[in-house]
């Protein structure tokens, strides 16, 4: 039997047992106290006028009961009591004997000294126990001092138990204590985060959701998130408001609750009522899959045009979600989803957001000019283009690396590259061609960031070959190839030679010789292992051999003294056009583009 602690002096056999039952009661999770449980506490209060003192833990249970009052009692010591920006998860439930439920300023120095979750005192009513009165107070940030604000609400009466919600209160309560108690220390701490996924309707989709579920964990720790728990719910279709069911709402409210969670992401893109309401209702950060990416992104672009098209989509992104108080609360704290790709904190004011998306339109189609300027020029140079595409984490960047020598960024890790890479790169017929290495696609990506990126991957798409790099070695790499036929689709890429690559063999079980002969057998493919540098000569030949095939349309100027020159190219190429200028013959040509280099003497910057 637990001890009834403080002044027990003298009271009757009764009244102890009275006591000792309250250790027995629960509270359900999401109650501030229960009615049973006010009553009990009413009832002794009045057979022996002293002060009666639970505390409560965050799961309801009844941690201790004490007689006196509430400052004579010290909290037990209890493990996990939270550190700086955190309440201690423990309440103190007490009551008044009198009637009066105002609370004290004995009570709100122990509120704040403590810092307990919240504070109620029960105005006890002598004669009719169950109509009690109660009042109760949390701690909502810091004054200018460093001293503990208090927020104190009441009068209430009884019914008003059933309609208060315990989490979101003391969720209301952190948030506004993290923003002032030590914010920095907080943002140090990964956030503790739960990962949701609803299964509805068809499944057509030819991942599973647990397959998609386990991605957005390694999404999320990407982002720096540590994820405590995953929930699948399966339901007939999505909520319209809250696109869970309300029942797993709550459930989930109370989880965060009691595991201390401060980030709850969805494995869909939430409407942005849905995403309101679940802030609302779970009293955390509610993201999606799309907001969780373009946080990566935002973390990764590190040229100043990758940097613009990251904000742009955020801020796209954020436009329509921007409403009232209950979003901007529990993103005060700052983390994952609130982060821009400068050092600043994302816009949040929705006409700065209108404002700041055309001025980064314009610095975008600014920078883009530019870049174009150069393609030009470096199509006229005539040099081969491959660019490496595929599924994140595939390897990409590893096998720019190793062919080229570099030292690009790579990880086991989702978009580990971001911003376009090129390197020279030599072939075996000793010609050169440029390998650009890129990002990473991934299913479902945000069409925002297709949107924003749209020029950037039209243009690393514009290669004369594409080198899809397909991780054989990862159970769902047929889905994974899928998803980047779908980008390239959507992005308008048709007809362009792909040449697949399937790599990382060398994690393939040995028993594996079977699907090796049958990868082999595909038509325009290659099986390497990038780390362990195994069949790249014969990826290098494919490459010369694809880019061989290529026509490709110069313009030469042949001076009049080598008639015998323009002759020639009438029979190793088309000619499109030919002009007599005053230093010679100006001839559009279209050739093969291993004979090019012959040619390179005579090529012309002047096009028309
Ligand atoms: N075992 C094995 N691991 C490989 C191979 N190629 C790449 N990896 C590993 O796979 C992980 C991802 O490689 P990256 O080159 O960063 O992949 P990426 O395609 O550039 O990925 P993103 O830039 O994130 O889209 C790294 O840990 C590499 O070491 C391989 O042939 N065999
Ligand atoms: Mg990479």
């Amino acid at each position: 039997m637990k001890e009834i602690l403080g002044n027990t002096e003298g009271l009757k056999n009764n009244i102890i047992a009275m006591l000792e039952q309250l250790y027995q009661l629960r509270v359900p999770p999401w109650q501030l106290v229960s009615p049973e449980i006010a009553i009990q506490m009413a009832k002794i209060t009045g057979a022996i006028n002293r002060e009666v003192n639970i505390f409560l833990d965050r799961k309801g249970n009844v941690l201790s009961v004490s007689v006196g009052d509430s400052n004579t009692v010290s909290l037990p010591d209890l493990p996990g009591r939270r550190g700086s920006g955190r309440l201690s998860g423990i309440r103190c439930i007490h009551t008044h004997p009198g009637g009066n439920s105002q609370l004290s300023g004995i009570d709100l120095s122990a509120l704040r000294s403590h810092k307990y979750d919240l504070m109620a005192a029960i105005g006890v009513n002598d004669e009719k126990p169950e109509e009690f009165v109660f009042d109760f107070a949390i701690i909502t940030g810091k004054d200018e001092y460093g001293q503990y604000t208090v927020q104190e609400y009441g009068v209430f009466k009884p019914e008003v138990l059933e309609t208060l919600f315990l989490p979101n209160i003391i969720s209301s309560a952190e948030k506004l204590l993290a923003v002032t108690d030590d914010n920095q220390k907080l943002e140090q701490r990964p956030e503790r985060t739960i990962l949701v996924s609803l299964e509805y309707g068809k499944q057509d989709r030819l991942w599973t959701s647990e397959d998609s579920l386990e991605e957005l964990r390694q999404l999320a720790e990407t982002a720096g998130a540590e994820v405590i728990a995953k929930f699948l719910q399966k339901r007939p279709k999505p909520d319209p408001g809250f696109f869970i069911g309300r029942g797993k709402v709550r459930d989930l409210a109370l989880y965060a609750q009691q595991e201390d969670i401060d980030l709850c992401v969805f494995d869909e893109e939430l409407s942005p009522a849905q995403q309101r309401n679940l802030e609302q209702s779970l009293g955390i950060k509610v993201l999606d899959r799309t907001a969780l990416i373009l946080d990566i992104f935002a973390q990764r672009a590190q040229t100043n045009e990758g940097k613009l098209q990251v904000e742009l989509a955020q801020l796209q992104y954020t436009l329509p979600r921007i409403m009232g108080q209950g979003l901007s609360l529990s993103r005060l704290g700052g983390g994952i989803g609130t982060r821009g790709p400068g050092e600043t904190k994302l816009e949040t004011d929705r006409r700065m957001i209108r404002d700041r998306i055309a001025y980064i339109k314009g610095c975008i189609d600014k920078v883009q000019n530019v870049r174009k300027l150069h393609r030009s020029y470096r199509n006229k140079n005539q040099v081969p283009s491959v660019s490496l595409i595929g599924y994140t984490n595939a390897g990409k960047s590893t096998l720019l690396n190793v062919l080229t020598n570099s030292d690009v960024y790579e990880k086991d890790q989702l978009f580990a590259t971001l911003d376009p890479t090129t390197r020279q790169l030599n072939l075996p017929d000793k010609r050169q061609a440029i390998l650009t290495d890129t990002v990473g696609f991934i299913q479902r990506l945000p069409h925002q960031l297709i949107a924003a990126f749209k020029s950037t991957l039209e243009e690393t798409l514009d290669a004369d070959l594409l080198v899809h790099v397909i991780d054989v070695s990862h159970p769902l790499y047929k889905e994974q190839s899928e998803a980047v036929y779908r980008v390239l689709q959507e992005t308008g890429v048709q007809d362009k030679p792909i040449l697949s690559v399937f790599n990382k063999i060398d994690k393939l079980p040995d028993e594996s010789s079977g699907f090796l002969e049958q990868l082999r057998s595909v038509p325009d493919s290659v099986c390497i292992s990038a780390k362990k540098r195994i069949g790249l000569e014969t990826l290098l030949t494919a490459i010369s051999d694809s880019l061989k095939l290529k026509a490709i349309e110069v313009t030469l100027l042949i001076p009049y003294s080598e008639s015998g020159t323009a002759a020639r190219l009438f029979e190793e190429g088309t000619v499109l056009s030919q002009d007599y200028e005053a230093e010679g013959i100006k001839m559009k040509v279209r050739l093969q583009a291993n004979d090019v280099e012959r040619w390179q003497k005579y090529t012309t910057d002047d096009e028309d």
